[in-house]
């Protein structure tokens, strides 16, 4: 019985290492429990070694679990944050579900767009961000998912090491709608998932959970990077929220974006969410494509050509579910850092350890201090 998670692996030269974490810092905590920086406890595996430990009491742990079986899915999208195994542990006599995720270290989008000069985001890095997020929905959406809770705060960031961002990727999982679940139209009317600043009309109105929530979702975020707002008046109650996304009405489109921003934000926020612009669409967009070619404006007839043309074709994903990811464990010695670590389990067999090694980037960012820093991590026998 260790004091802290193990993890073996086992290289090509039958040699065998063990790696353990203890939980240290909060890093955050939401509805669904606490996350945790996951420290080495061998002090020779630095910062690039840190991972993050969602943690929820076993009995209230089944949307973690879901997580883990979401994410089983997307090990290979580099868009969607890579979970690295689950286990139990216990602490203090409890019971509690352990969702090991890679380390973000840059905080959340969130977090980015508080921190950035003037509290808002350049225009290159809302293009950026949206193009790497919308890689992520394109991957969710072809699989039939869809995130239903697309926010700043569920977008955790890279650093690059050198204070900037290398990677967006998208986390939490927890409300999402899986392939097969009730379809279209949830079974309680004006039942809705998610943070009421992103849902979409349809959502808020009838229910209906399709991958063009998360569109509008992803408009109502890119207001925000480029406003440093959400979208909507602070002022207003809930009920008055709720009601303006009813009638279909947008969050502002911030005057100050390009020509080509506001059209792709006009894709993303339409009302009929039939007509709104699929993932796929607007990663064609020239929003995203001349300016990642570094040509930040385009004629009317750029624009004509994506909107006009696309934007009546249906929001529906076409392929079916390919089988999930096989995973092995073959390395040679400890990983260099600049490796990633191969895809997890693809099972959501508990109590298996994960056995894959893994680097996450450097630790640099802000940290909370939590109440009692580090906190023993003992694991079951497996
Ligand atoms: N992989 C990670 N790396 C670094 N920080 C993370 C990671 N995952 C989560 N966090 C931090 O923990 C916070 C809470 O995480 P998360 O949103 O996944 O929890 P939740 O309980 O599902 O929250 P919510 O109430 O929004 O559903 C995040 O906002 C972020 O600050």
């Amino acid at each position: 019985m260790s004091n802290s998670r193990s993890i073996s692996c086992s290289s090509t030269t039958a040699a065998t290492f063990t790696m353990q974490w203890q939980k240290a810092l909060v890093l955050g905590s939401g509805s669904y429990g606490t996350v945790y920086l996951g420290v080495p406890t061998n002090p020779n595996f630095g910062p690039s070694y840190y991972i993050a430990i969602k943690t929820s009491r076993l009995e209230s742990s089944s949307t973690l679990q879901k997580e883990r079986r979401i994410l089983s899915r997307f090990v290979g999208c580099p868009e969607i944050v890579r979970c690295l195994g689950a286990q139990l542990s216990i602490e203090c006599g409890l019971c509690y579900y352990n969702l090991q995720l890679e380390y973000a270290s840059g905080g959340t989008l969130e977090d980015l767009i508080k921190r950035s000069s003037g509290g808002k985001l350049e225009e290159h890095d809302v293009r950026r961000y949206t193009t790497m997020i919308l890689k992520g929905l394109r991957a969710l959406h072809k699989q039939g998912y869809v995130h239903c809770d697309l926010k700043p705060a569920n977008i955790l960031a890279f650093s690059t090491g050198s204070g900037g961002v290398s990677k967006v990727k998208i986390t939490d999982f927890g409300l999402s709608k899986i392939p097969g679940e009730e379809n279209e139209i949830m079974r309680k009317r004006f039942s809705f998932r998610g943070t009421p600043n992103y849902m979409s009309p349809e959502s808020v109105l009838w229910g209906i959970i399709t991958p063009a929530l998360d569109i509008w979702s992803l408009g109502c975020v890119v207001v925000e990077m480029v406003t440093g707002n959400v979208g909507w008046d602070s002022s207003i109650s809930i009920d008055e929220l709720m009601l303006e996304i009813a009638c279909g009405n947008p969050p502002k489109i911030p005057e100050t974006m390009s020509e080509l921003g506001k059209d792709f934000l006009r894709g993303c926020l339409e009302k009929n969410p039939l007509k709104r612009l699929t993932a796929e669409l607007l990663l064609l967009h020239p929003f995203l494509v001349e300016g990642c070619q570094g040509s930040p404006s385009a004629g009317p007839s750029a624009l004509i050509g994506c909107s006009s043309s696309v934007s009546m074709k249906p929001h529906a994903s076409k392929k079916s579910l390919p089988p999930p990811p096989g995973f092995s464990l073959k390395m040679k010695k400890p990983p260099s850092p600049e490796k990633l670590p191969p895809p997890a389990p693809a099972t959501n067999l508990w109590l298996q350890s994960n056995t894959n090694m893994f680097t996450i980037p450097a630790f640099d960012r802000p940290m909370k201090q939590s109440a009692g820093v580090i906190k023993p991590y003992r694991l079951f026998p497996s």
